[in-house]
């Protein structure tokens, strides 16, 4: 069931809070049905932990090229993107809709993809993560723009 996609991802890592662990579990099933290998890097369950832990250990995954690209859950995924981007090789784009899914990817070249486990149904969710996975970086004026990240 595996589809071509211009998002060189081969793995995709996943982490969350206890606000996101069902949206969660809900992608890595999703993904791993469409043939990406999946790391999921926790939380399990729905005890209360930090949501930036979870941050750390997803952009750390990325540095270490254990994956190509990530998913980060909390209640809002407003904090858990925060926390994500204080990182300078992680661009992660907290997204509602499929617009903003392939727009982060053509102009911004995310490389992790945020959702609110409170805020956003996992349908929407899934046709988002998909949107991601599927759209290349435009390339062009975006390289300048991108580049200027870690400037
Ligand atoms: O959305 C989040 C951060 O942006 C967190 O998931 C949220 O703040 C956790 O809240 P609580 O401790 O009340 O469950």
């Amino acid at each position: 069931m595996s589809a071509p996609t211009p998002f060189p991802a081969q793995t995709l890592a996943l982490a969350g809070d206890h606000g996101g662990v069902e949206l969660k579990a809900a992608l890595a099933a999703w993904a791993s049905e469409r043939g990406l290998k999946v790391l999921d890097l926790g939380t399990e369950g729905p005890e209360s932990v930090d949501y930036p832990v979870f941050a750390d250990r997803l952009a750390e995954a990325l540095a270490e090229g254990r994956a190509e690209a990530g998913v980060l859950v909390c209640g809002t995924g407003i904090g858990i993107s925060i926390a994500a981007n204080r990182h300078r090789h992680v661009r992660a784009a907290l997204i509602h809709d499929a617009l903003g899914a392939r727009l982060c990817r053509e102009h911004n070249d995310a490389n992790v993809i945020c959702f609110g486990g409170r805020t956003t149904g996992v349908e929407t969710a899934r046709d988002c993560l998909k949107v991601f996975l599927e759209t290349a970086f435009e390339g062009g004026r975006h390289t300048r723009r991108v580049a200027m990240f870690s400037d």
